[in-house]
């Protein structure tokens, strides 16, 4: 981690002038910081309120430091660059609190690209996206110490400039021992409606299953396009209107319909939804663990056929003549470290008659 001299990041924001303001949060506003060799990043300060309220919006800022600072690297979790140096100069200069510096996210959040963005996504990219949530919560989840995040919501997820989705916003995250500890009774609940567990209604109700029926609220959304709550829908609540439906297998009225679902793609959502409506179950104990959904996938994908990063088949052949399930792993096996083939590390496009001999290739 590094320590930024705070005058640096003054002037890589202008002093946090407006322009250079990339959004407001409930507890800081982010600034888009060009700092030496016009490397970007983005600068979180603690919005300033009454006495009561900066307090509590310096702690959020100062939890979301330890907790960025005590997670190593994961592809799919936002990149914490360092804070502020605690030195003469700091505690002199008005600032009082410490400043965040992260990763600059140039394409926005997973909610702009649902409900603003004019161009909906292809059914490929959403299902991209789905996973690499999914493996940011099992980096969390799974991690010494363990995370839960507690605000798990499509504002939370941000776009890279290869367009990867990384989670952010670790203002509400909890560090854990492990799974077996238990929860602080100081910790009230806390995190996004619409996305927050009904069962977290205590601080000893506090579990990583928060953090999966948030995430089930998210697959809901980017497979719907819909809003978590949208108080002209009725029931407004998104769990309430498509968990019925998903039960009763009308499952085409959840799909968005802006953009047609190609036939192939119809398992990959099918299951999608399926795994959305066990993440949402009133019940705790029927809904999966992240690294369940994360296997499960895994699974699917070793059935079939890996193909790696480097890989790029020709989608036209495959979509005319290979079933859903491979084009379920297609989507889902973008990773070369994680590719069990020979094909891995390729730098040329697969043909469709590669593919299928890779298959047998282990
Ligand atoms: N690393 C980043 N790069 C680019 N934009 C960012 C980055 N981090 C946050 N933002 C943007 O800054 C704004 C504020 O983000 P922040 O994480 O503080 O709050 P939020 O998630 O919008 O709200 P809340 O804190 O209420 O959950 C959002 O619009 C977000 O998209």
């Amino acid at each position: 981690m590094v320590e930024f001299d705070y005058k640096e990041l003054v002037k890589a924001t202008g002093s946090f002038s407006p322009s250079r303001l990339l959004g407001k949060g409930s507890h800081g506003s982010v600034y888009k910081g060009t700092l030496e060799e016009n490397k970007l990043v983005a600068i979180k300060k603690s919005s300033v309120g009454s006495d009561h309220v900066s307090i509590d919006n310096s702690k959020k800022l100062e939890n979301e430091i330890c907790v960025l600072s005590s997670l190593g690297e994961s592809p799919y979790v936002i990149n914490f660059l360092g804070t502020t140096r605690d030195d003469d100069h700091y505690s002199t200069c008005k600032e009082k609190n410490r400043l965040l510096v992260m990763e600059y996210m140039p394409y926005g959040s997973l909610h702009d690209l649902l409900h603003v963005d004019a161009t909906p996504p292809s059914w490929p990219k959403r299902v991209e996206i789905a996973i690499q949530i999914a493996r940011a919560i099992q980096f969390l989840h799974e991690g010494k110490p363990l995370v839960i995040h507690r605000d798990i919501k499509s504002a939370n997820v941000l776009f890279d400039l290869n367009w990867k989705a990384k989670l952010a916003d670790f203002g509400l995250a909890v560090l854990r021992v492990d799974s077996s500890s238990s929860p602080d009774q100081e910790t009230q609940p806390a995190g996004t409606i619409g996305y927050l567990d009904p069962c977290y209604t205590t601080p000893s109700k506090l579990s990583t299953k928060n953090d999966v029926f948030s995430y089930g609220v998210v697959l809901l959304e980017i497979v719907s396009c819909q809003k978590a709550i949208d108080v002209s829908r009725l029931p407004a609540s998104i769990v309430d209107w498509a968990v019925p439906l998903i039960e009763k297998q009308r499952l085409m009225e959840v799909c968005d319909s802006r953009i047609a679902l190609p036939t192939f793609m119809e398992g990959t959502i099918k299951h999608l939804l399926y795994v959305a409506s066990r993440c949402v179950s009133c019940k705790e104990e029927n809904r999966p663990s992240i690294s369940e959904i994360v296997t499960q996938s895994h699974t699917q994908t070793q059935e079939a056929y890996w193909i790696s990063g480097n890989v790029r088949a020709n989608k036209e052949e495959i979509s005319s003549s290979i079933p859903c399930t491979t084009m379920y792993s297609y989507f889902f096996s973008f990773e070369v470290s994680e590719c069990p083939m020979s094909m891995a590390g390729r730098q040329t496009k697969a043909t469709y008659k590669e593919i299928v001999t890779a298959k047998h290739v282990t």
